[in-house]
């Protein structure tokens, strides 16, 4: 599977677990609490990458910002928003970086 299909299968995991019970699942049970809880889980996954990054394992690292993207991704779809919400943005800076380049390349 690549990446992005990684994030877009995910994702329609996250819709579906809209329409399931909170004692079956995880998700479901974050959307349950309400947004303040996926705030504050969203907040220790933060801090946790934080710390794996300042003690420099790469392991540890790796799995709290998968910990970090996963409940960020639940924060999106409670808001009804998805990861190519977020993956165009990223592109939309991405191509105005370029342009900003060719542009600044061409004036020299
Ligand atoms: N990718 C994940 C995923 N990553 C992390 N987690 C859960 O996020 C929580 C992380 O919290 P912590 O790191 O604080 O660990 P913890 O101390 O065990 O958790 P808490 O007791 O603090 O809640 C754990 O309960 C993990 O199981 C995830 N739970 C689910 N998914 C995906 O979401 C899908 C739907 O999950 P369910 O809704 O549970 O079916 C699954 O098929 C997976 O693909």
């Amino acid at each position: 599977m690549t990446q992005q299909t990684t994030l877009d299968a995910l994702a329609g995991v996250l819709e579906a677990r809209k329409n399931s019970t909170p004692d079956d699942s995880y998700v479901a049970s974050l959307y349950h609490k309400g947004l303040d809880v996926i705030l504050k889980k969203l907040g220790e996954e933060a801090t946790e990458t934080v710390i794996a990054a300042k003690n420099g394992q790469a392991d540890a690292i790796i799995y709290e910002t998968a910990d970090l993207w996963f409940h960020s991704m639940v924060m999106l779809a409670h808001c009804n928003l998805g990861p190519d919400d977020v993956l165009k943005e990223l592109e939309r800076r991405f191509d105005l970086s370029g342009l900003e380049e060719k542009a600044s390349r061409n004036q020299s």
